[in-house]
């Protein structure tokens, strides 16, 4: 058993150092200015400075104007988009980049449809709903909705930690987790010591079976 793991919400050069260190095979910075993760522009070209090869550097927006999807992919050296919000699939094709959508689970039926709708993105983010906010919830939710055919590759996140990943991954099998408030300090600081001890839980679950 196998999972990828991407470190989202990072806005400190120290914090993008620590999650590589640990193993990150992705990195996501927020351009959502409603995130307390959110980051500018010239913070991000610094952030995404610090990623070495085959670690990916993701961007995050909701509900964006394109002009400022455009604006940023000019300036950041991004590999992978992330749309958080209720971006139609037209909408996200629109960049010419790789791209995965993320769904925010309700009810069943839910992800299955989602996998037809945007069939043409690099993967499925499913995270937890909440009628107030668009992710970094915090939240997990009940796994159970998710489908066992996966078109695409699934991406889980939405409240995972070191205290839940292992189980997570035995029971969704997923292609990668995604974490941002599990392994912080504080809203947009990572805590080392909490991002050491998820990748010991992804690592020893994935030695197994
Ligand atoms: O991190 C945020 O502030 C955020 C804001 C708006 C949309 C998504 C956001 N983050 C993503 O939400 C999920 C779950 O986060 P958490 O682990 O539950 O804190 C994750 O994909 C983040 O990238």
């Amino acid at each position: 058993m196998t999972a990828r793991v991407k470190i989202c919400g990072l806005t400190r050069p120290e914090d993008v150092d620590a999650a590589v260190a640990c193993g990150a095979d992705a990195i996501g910075l927020v351009f959502y200015d409603q995130s307390p993760r959110a980051v500018d522009i010239a913070q991000a070209v610094g952030l995404a400075e610090r990623v070495p090869a085959f670690v990916s550097v993701t961007g995050l927006f909701v509900n964006p104007e394109p002009q400022v999807v455009d604006s940023v992919l000019k300036q950041v050296s991004l590999d992978l988009l992330q749309f958080h919000g209720d971006e139609d699939p037209e909408f996200c094709q629109s960049f010419g980049r790789r791209w995965i959508k993320a769904v925010r689970v309700r009810e069943a039926g839910q992800i299955a449809e989602a996998f037809r709708t945007y069939h043409q993105a690099s993967g499925l983010l499913v995270d937890a709903w909440d009628p107030n906010r668009y992710g970094g919830t915090g939240h997990s939710f009940n796994w159970s909705l998710i489908p066992d055919e996966r078109p695409l590759p699934l991406i889980l996140a939405g409240g995972l930690s070191s205290a839940n990943v292992a189980r997570a991954i035995e029971q969704v099998r997923p292609w990668a987790v995604d974490v941002s408030g599990g392994v912080e300090e504080a809203k947009g600081k990572k805590d080392a010591a909490k991002l050491s001890q998820f990748f010991k839980e992804v690592h020893r679950v994935c030695k197994t079976d």
